[in-house]
């Protein structure tokens, strides 16, 4: 103060004096004065201090306190007091923790602070939790150092403390993001992560409640997903809450797909019919939002209730839009895993049951008619020549047809029944508790049958397809779902045997025969590796010349037992089993070899016919294989003539013509066996590349007694002469016969009346003498 007044009158006794160059010395003087003051201020006194010190602390927003060795406070900053919710330091000095936050708090408080005071070490930055202003749980970030006396004792502590209850909250929904993205990922229950999520707002969010709820299938009403904190007679009230433009904030929202957000459900129209519901909780304000699909769809709602009249605010509004987002997530995914599950266990084309699900639940429903004295009856069904409608129709009106079918079956048996798709044409029905009466239980297979084989109208048409079915019944004719479906396949095999459109059931000569066939298919098997097989020639002779000028090769199967075994015993099998394919390739490389050998021992020039099986006929690339045999016997392509059924042909024309062609191009020689017998139509056989018709047996033997097989036999005869082709008839006996034929312009014959087919070296030994 004195230097201040000092200043002052020499500055005046200078503004009397006009010289402008010491004024602008003066000014400087005392600009450096005012220099040196700032620079080296007077020394304070104590009460300075204080009052500088305590400005000090009250302007850091951090709780800043001194204790004594028994944790009351002695000081703290403004900030301390009024967060502990006290008016002045007065009302905190003497305090403890235990005073002012729960007992579990306050005693970790207490621990920490005793450790300080029996070590006389600083602690750094360790998390305490305390309650403070407004009841709020707070996370704080405190340090704590020992308070001591001038002679270096320890009187207390002093702490510092920062509020991290934001970065603790913000950790918290890092982690329960995670846990809920986890749950996800896990394909936890809906209902499990619905309540997670909620409750992970309610924490972060403290005195709101949230509830969660779903969008019915019908897209109509609103359904209870969770709401853990909420009334339960509330949820109950609003479950199945139809939804609509005044429909609470829930059903408002799910109906036009945006927020509602309500801040008092007691003023609110939209709230009308509801806030009654809501009294008894206390709460005042809905906010609901839409949770949404990707496509955004609307899934369900979540919403958050508050006590107070309001709105959210904006750290509200981001947890409202995160939770949304989140439950929309999890309600995508589990309805893709239901629908991959679904698919799993579906039939795509029918939505009937397939295998898979089938295999997972019959154990448990024969387990149940096991316990009541009743059947269980397992049919297994196939319709029959469904090929052909795919084939003639194509496959849409055969997909088409399925699900009709499908649906007549289901539409056919009971709730508790149940209808499978086994995949193409086949199905499994298994009637579930019926009496143990057969002819109910025919009763109830043929109403099936009946209903599958009422007419259908597709692509303008009227189509109708029988089935084969096969039973089996539970549990005198399986104890098991695969005994009852082994019994239930060998009683269907049986309906088809029988002419299809029929119902079988399993009888133990059924399952005998079956046996049989698998014996016999394994000694097949065999006779191919054992090379058991051989051929026998049948000779082809020209009525023109009397020569031979080709041969049948014919297949035999040389058992070790029962002798030499016709092929009419063993090629069916062989067909059914696909083991035709090895052994028909046998039959043309012999025949191919053979022949050859002939030519080679100077033998005179002949054709060796063979016998082709549809099963052959259908491989792939058949004719480069027949291309490789001929290369591998060195034997010229026109000396091969492959002899094709009519129904092979038959049963896929145009599959068959592109065939024929290939096998024309390579040189072979094409016959039709067995003319007459099948359905060739007349237009057809104008488009296939043979040379010969083959006049089926039947019509030969009855000759000349027979006038229609006469007839049949000259006419197809004319056929092929206008044809142009070449015609053979078969299994000519008698010198009648012959005389018959050759008047009828057939040039050709085979049968007993010339020669039996004959091994090899017999035929070789015919051929010589017919040189001779
Ligand atoms: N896919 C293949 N099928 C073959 C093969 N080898 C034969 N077969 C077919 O098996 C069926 C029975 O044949 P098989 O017992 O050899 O009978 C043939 C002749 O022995 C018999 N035949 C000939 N002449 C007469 C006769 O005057 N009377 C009479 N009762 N039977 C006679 O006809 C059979 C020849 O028929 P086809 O083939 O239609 O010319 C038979 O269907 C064979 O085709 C083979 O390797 N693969």
């Amino acid at each position: 103060m004195a230097r201040k007044t000092s200043r002052s009158i020499r500055y005046a006794d200078l503004n009397a004096d006009d010289n402008a160059e010491t004024r602008r010395l003066i000014d400087a003087g005392s600009r450096l004065a005012e220099e040196v003051a700032r620079l080296f201020p007077p020394e304070p006194d104590m009460a300075d201090r204080h009052y500088w010190l305590e400005a000090m602390i009250n302007h850091v927003p951090d709780y800043i306190y001194a204790k004594d060795t028994a944790g009351r406070f002695l000081i703290a900053n403004e900030v301390t007091v009024a967060d502990n919710g006290l008016e002045s330091l007065r009302d905190l000095v003497g305090k403890t923790d235990f005073d002012l936050h729960p007992h579990e708090f306050a005693q970790a408080v207490a621990d920490t602070e005793r450790r300080v005071l029996e070590t006389g070490e600083p602690i750094f930055g360790i998390e305490e939790r305390a309650i403070v202003t407004k009841d709020r749980d707070r996370w704080l970030m405190t340090s704590k150092v020992p308070l001591r006396s001038k002679s270096g004792r320890i009187i207390g502590i002093v702490g510092i403390s920062r509020d991290i209850s934001d970065r603790k909250a913000a950790e918290r929904l890092l982690e329960g993001q995670a846990r809920l993205l986890e749950m996800i990922a896990n394909g936890k229950p809906l209902g499990e992560f619905f309540h997670e999520l909620v409750l992970l707002i309610e924490a972060l969010l403290p005195g709101i409640k949230g509830s969660i709820l779903l969008l019915s299938e019908d897209g109509r009403h609103l359904l209870h997903g969770a709401a853990p904190s909420l009334d339960a007679g509330f949820c109950a009230a609003i479950h199945g809450l139809e939804i609509g433009p005044a429909a609470g904030s829930c059903g408002t929202a799910a109906w036009c797909g945006e927020q509602v957000i309500v801040s008092d459900v007691f003023a609110d129209p939209l709230w009308e019919e509801y806030a009654p519901l809501l009294r008894p909780s206390g709460l005042r304000s809905c906010w609901s939002t839409p949770i949404l699909s990707r496509e955004r769809k609307v899934l369900g709602t979540f919403a958050l209730y508050a006590q107070e009249v309001g709105t959210p605010s904006e750290q509200q509004q981001e947890l409202i839009a995160m939770a949304a987002h989140l439950a929309g997530i999890a309600i995508e995914r589990k309805r893709a895993e239901d629908r991959i599950g679904f698919m799993a266990h579906h039939d795509a084309l029918t939505g009937l049951p397939n295998r898979v699900l089938f295999e997972e639940q019959v154990a448990g429903m024969l387990e149940e008619i096991r316990e009541r004295d009743q059947w269980a009856v397992l049919a297994f069904l196939d319709l029959d020549d469904f090929k052909l409608i795919n084939d003639s129709l194509g496959h849409a009106t055969g997909d088409e047809l399925l699900k009709i079918v499908a649906g007549r079956m289901r539409a056919a048996v009971r709730r508790s029944d149940s209808v499978v798709r086994v995949g193409g044409d086949e199905f499994i029905i298994l009637l579930n508790g019926l009496p143990k009466e057969r002819d109910v239980v025919l009763s109830r297979l043929e109403d099936i049958r009946t209903a599958i084989a009422m007419p259908v109208q597709l692509q303008g048409r009227s189509l109708q397809v029988s089935c084969s079915m096969g039973v089996a019944c539970f549990p005198n004719q399986g104890k098991t779902a695969g005994e009852l479906l082994a019994n239930a396949d060998m009683a269907m095999y049986r309906a088809k045997e029988l002419g299809r459109n029929n119902i079988q059931v399993f009888t133990e000569e059924m399952a005998a025969r079956a046996h049989e066939k698998l014996q016999s298919q394994e000694e097949l098997r065999e006779a191919l590796a054992r090379e058991e097989f051989l051929l026998h020639f049948q000779p082809q002779m020209s009525l023109e010349t009397g020569r031979i000028f080709a041969a049948e090769a014919l297949l035999r199967w040389q058992h070790p037992v029962r002798g030499i075994i016709s092929p009419a015993a063993f090629i069916p099998l062989a067909e059914e089993t696909g083991l035709i394919v090895p052994i028909g390739d046998w039959v043309l490389r012999t025949a191919c070899r053979q022949l050859k050998a002939w030519q080679d021992a100077g033998l005179p020039p002949l054709i060796v016919s063979v016998n082709v099986s549809a099963r052959q006929f259908r491989e792939r690339n058949w004719a480069a294989r027949v291309a490789a045999v001929l290369e591998e016997t060195c034997l010229e392509a026109r000396y091969l003539e492959l002899e094709l059924t009519e129904s092979l042909i038959m049963q896929d024309v145009p599959g068959a013509i592109a065939t024929m062609h290939a096998l024309e191009a390579i040189g072979v020689h094409l016959a039709i066996d067995d003319f007459g017998t099948g359905y060739s139509s007349l237009s057809a056989l104008k488009r296939f590349p043979v040379r010969r018709l083959k006049i089926d047996r039947s019509f030969v033997t009855d000759i000349p007694h027979d006038a229609d097989d006469m007839a049949i036999t000259s006419a197809i005869i004319s056929l092929a002469q206008k044809l142009g082709l070449r015609v053979i008839a078969e299994g000519v006996e008698t010198e009648a016969q012959v005389e018959f034929l050759q008047k009828s312009g057939c040039g050709e014959i085979q049968g007993y009346f010339f020669s039996q087919p004959l091994p090899g070296e017999d035929f070789e030994v015919l051929l010589s003498s017919e040189r001779r």
